[in-house]
């Protein structure tokens, strides 16, 4: 080695999950921890991470171009959040009143509100306005830990506007520390000029996908599989439609009805089911055998004043499945940006232990997102994507709640955010925004 680009030392702990692979069931509690350790990165990838000592003597001559004291912190994998609806126009505050008066989620959109509020909204804003707002939402995440996201569009439900979102994102990928995996979600809702014209909206979504995909402008196809929204029929359909392009599935999955969405997501081999609050036995039973992971939102459902939460326990305890956990970031549901308070009610609600609650954030959230070969451990060959939280354990985390703990993030073998605050800004008017 004749080249280290970032040497971190002074890491209190080293605390990571291990391999490429999600970790299932009991294997979600075991972690790699490395007291006094350091990291060596270069060309954005980790080169060695160990002890502190044998880091040092592993360096040999080598030149270090720059050395970061982390001070004692903790460090993990950069955090991945694996479920957002990142771009989207306005807010939706002006709902508050009707759901703290009891109206459920689905009567709000079923009077036109909800997700059709924030497609109009979305329909009426420029790009630029969509990427700008987007790009200050990835500024929180970043501070809070995140160095990978998800981004589903379905705030357009017309080629065009889908496109305009998913557009902002691609251009967001370039232009922000963070990346970004997109998913496109033309079956998030139905919009009004198809009202009691589902089937024909479906079509219309199967009749996108091409294009969408032609332009590189998804991963990922995802639908709102739930009562009133799509079938699983219509789901089956999109998502098969999907599939033939190339996009690999994600499902809305009985949020809020069992419908069997994690049936379906077991049937198609999709890479997550998202939500899962009114999972059936079954649905369980069949993503443990497809290998579907499923993704929790305990932020939705504490936002949505719900007393019912994911059964996180039997998922992990009894259908050995690799549970990952996500913001469900959105103007409707879960307003809220911020990975560290689903760490908090992930602890709380779903009663995930801390060590669970890492590897759901980090590796299981990659795999989620198909990257685990890439990001969510610490280990050498994988990108160099680093939280140091002061904290001096893992437990602290979701124990000192409602303060962000994130001292710096290392993104690509960069310091992005040092002494909590965001480092070396890129410019929103550069060349490629909108
Ligand atoms: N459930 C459907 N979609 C989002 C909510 C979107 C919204 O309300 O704007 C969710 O995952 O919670
Ligand atoms: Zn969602």
């Amino acid at each position: 080695m004749d080249r280290i680009d970032l040497l971190l030392t002074g890491i209190g702990c080293l605390v990571t999950p291990v391999g490429n692979a999600p970790h299932r069931g009991q294997a979600m509690s075991e972690l790699r921890e490395i007291p006094q350790a350091a990291i060596a990165m270069r060309d954005g990838l980790i080169a060695l991470a160990g002890p502190e000592s044998d880091v040092l003597n592993g360096l040999g001559g080598a030149a270090v171009a720059e050395t970061l004291d982390a001070g004692g912190c903790l460090a993990a994998p950069g955090l991945v959040d694996p479920h957002t609806h990142l771009v989207h126009a306005g807010s939706r505050e002006h709902e508050l009143a009707l759901k703290r008066a009891g109206m459920p989620y689905l009567d709000i959109l079923a009077q036109g509100g909800g997700i059709l509020s924030t497609v109009r909204a979305t329909r009426g804003a420029s790009a630029r306005e969509l990427y700008e707002k987007a790009y200050r939402s990835l500024d929180i995440m970043l501070l809070q830990g995140v160095t990978t996201v998800e981004a589903k569009s379905g705030y357009g439900l017309s080629l065009e506007t889908e496109r305009k979102q998913l557009r902002a994102a691609k251009l967001l990928n370039d232009a922000h520390p963070l990346d970004i995996a997109s998913t496109f979600m033309g079956a998030h809702a139905v919009p009004a000029e198809y009202k009691g014209r589902t089937d024909e909206y479906a079509d219309l979504v199967c009749e996108m996908l091409p294009r969408i995909a032609e332009e590189g402008l998804a991963e990922f196809c995802d639908v709102f599989c739930e009562h009133g929204v799509f079938t699983v029929e219509q789901s089956r359909r999109i998502l098969l439609a999907g599939r033939r392009c190339g996009l690999h599935s994600k499902i809305h999955a009985d949020e809020i009805e069992s419908l069997g969405g994690a049936e379906l997501a077991g049937e198609l081999g999709a890479v997550s089911a998202d939500h899962l609050l009114a999972a059936s036995d079954e649905g369980l039973r069949m993503l443990a055998a497809n290998g579907v992971i499923p993704v929790l939102l305990p932020g939705t459902s504490f936002n949505l004043g719900l007393n019912r939460h994911a059964r996180a326990r039997d998922m992990i305890d009894k259908f050995n499945l690799p549970v990952s956990l996500a913001t469900d970031y959105n103007p409707g549901s879960c307003p809220t940006e911020s990975i560290q308070l689903v760490i908090m009610l992930a602890s709380l609600n779903l009663k995930m232990t801390p060590e669970e609650i890492l590897t759901a954030c980090t590796i299981n959230a990659a795999c989620a997102i198909g990257r685990g070969h890439r990001i969510g451990t610490i280990e050498a060959g994988k990108q160099a994507d680093i939280v140091l939280f002061d904290a001096p354990n893992l437990a602290y985390l979701p124990y000192h709640f409602g303060v962000n703990h994130a001292y710096g993030v290392i993104k690509n073998g960069q310091a992005a955010v040092w002494n909590r605050q965001i480092v070396k800004p890129r410019s929103n008017s550069g060349e490629g925004t909108p």
